[in-house]
C-alpha cells in the first residue's frame, strides 16, 4: 500500500463506469472509505464525465475520497479493483450471446490490467457473475482469497428484508442466505435460516409461516422487474459493492455470501465467507439439508462445464 505522510493511501478502482459502476462510485465516495477512487472505461468521454460529476459529490459531501480517470493498468495497482464492465442486461437478448460478449470483456479487462499488483483484491460484479469471477481468478493468477464476486449478496439482503417486512421483525435480527450460482439456479438456505438464533420456522407466531417458494421466486424476479421498469438496477448492487469494499479495507471480518472459489467444484459461486483486509479469510461451514446441497451441486457442475468450455475456446 502507498503512503501519504506515513499514512496508508487506500485506492479503489472501478472498471466500467456505466450505470452500476457510476452508482458504486457514488456510494464509495459518500462512505469515504478510500483516499482515491480511480475510474476506468473504454468510453473515455463517459469516464471523464463521470469523474467531473462524481468529484462534485466528493466536494459536497466532504468525503476524503478523490476521484480521477485512470487506465486499466493503473487500476491493476490498486488495493481493490471492482469490475463492473459489461453490457447492460437487455431483456429478451439470447443468454448465450450476452455470456460470450461479457466473457470477452472480462478477458480484455484482465489482460489490460496486467501485471496486476500481487496483493490486489478483485471484486467482480459483471454478469454472469460466477462465471466471470472464475475467469478472473484463472486469468489473473491471483491467489483464490483475493478474487471474489458480488454473487448472491444482494439476493441475500433482499430476501432478508422481504421476510423481515412480512413477519414484522427487524432485518438485522434475521439470518438467511441465498447461496450457489447467482440467477435462476440460486438456492435459499431455508434449513439454516434463523431469527435471533432460533430456526426461522420454529420462531414464527402460531399459525403464521413464510411461503418459501413464493418468497424465493419474488427475490429472483426482483432484478428483472427493476430492469424492465428502468433499464438497469444500479442502486442495490452499488450498496453491496460499498459494503464489500468496507469489509476489506477496514478489515471488518463480517460474514458475507459472496462468489468465491469452491475447491470441491473447481469454480466460484456464492458461499458465506469471512471478509477482511486480505480478502476471503475463510469459508463458513453451512449445514445445508440434502435437497439444498443437491441443488447447489447440480448447478455448480453445470457452471464448471461452462468454465471449461469457455477457457478451451481461448
Ligand atoms: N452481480 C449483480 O448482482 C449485478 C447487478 C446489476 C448489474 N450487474 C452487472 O453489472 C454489469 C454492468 O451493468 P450496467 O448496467 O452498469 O451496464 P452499462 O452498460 O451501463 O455499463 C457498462 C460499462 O462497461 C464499459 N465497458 C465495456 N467494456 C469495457 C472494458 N473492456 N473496459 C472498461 N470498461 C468497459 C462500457 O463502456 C460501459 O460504460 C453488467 O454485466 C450487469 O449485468 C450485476
Amino acid at each position: 500500500m502507498s503512503t501519504v505522510g506515513g499514512k496508508p493511501l487506500s485506492r479503489i478502482a472501478i472498471i466500467g463506469v456505466g450505470e452500476v459502476g457510476g452508482a458504486a462510485a457514488f456510494a464509495l465516495i459518500i462512505s469515504s472509505i478510500a483516499r482515491e477512487l480511480l475510474l476506468v472505461d473504454i468510453n473515455t468521454t463517459l469516464r471523464d464525465g463521470q469523474v467531473r460529476d462524481l468529484s462534485d459529490v466528493a466536494y459536497s459531501s466532504n468525503s476524503v475520497t478523490r476521484v480521477r480517470a485512470a487506465t486499466h493498468h493503473e487500476a491493476g495497482q490498486c488495493d481493490i479493483v471492482v469490475i463492473t464492465a459489461g453490457s447492460k442486461s437487455v431483456l429478451g437478448q439470447p443468454n448465450l450471446e450476452r455470456v460470450y460478449r461479457n466473457v470477452s470483456i472480462i478477458r480484455n479487462v484482465v489482460d489490460a490490467m496486467k501485471p496486476i499488483r500481487q496483493d490486489a483484491i478483485v471484486v467482480v460484479v459483471s454478469n454472469p457473475v460466477d462465471l466471470a469471477t472464475t475467469l478472473v481468478l484463472e486469468l489473473s493468477k491471483l491467489p483464490q482469497e483475493q478474487v471474489l464476486g458480488a454473487g448472491t449478496f444482494l439476493d441475500s439482503v433482499r430476501i432478508r428484508g422481504m421476510i423481515a417486512d412480512e413477519i414484522g421483525v427487524a432485518a438485522n435480527s434475521l439470518d438467511v442466505y441465498v447461496l450457489g450460482v447467482h440467477g435462476d439456479p440460486q438456492v435459499v438456505a431455508w434449513s439454516t435460516a434463523t431469527i435471533g438464533g432460533v430456526p426461522l420456522d420454529k420462531s414464527l407466531q402460531h399459525g403464521s409461516q413464510v411461503d418459501h417458494e413464493r418468497v424465493a421466486q419474488e427475490c429472483k424476479d426482483r432484478s428483472r422487474s427493476i430492469i424492465r421498469a428502468k433499464g438497469a438496477n444500479p442502486f442495490g448492487i452499488s450498496s453491496i459493492v460499498c459494503s464489500i469494499c468496507a469489509s476489506i479495507l477496514l478489515d471488518k471480518r463480517n460474514v458475507r455470501p459472496v462468489s468465491c472459489f469452491r475447491p470441491g467444484y473447481g469454480c466460484c459461486f456464492s458461499w458465506p465467507v469471512v471478509l477482511g483486509r486480505k480478502g476471503i479469510i475463510r469459508a463458513i461451514d453451512v449445514p445445508l439439508n440434502n435437497r439444498e446441497r443437491a441443488d447447489i451441486d447440480e448447478t455448480a457442475k453445470t457452471l464448471k462445464a461452462t468454465v471449461t468450455h469457455v477457457l478451451a475456446d481461448g
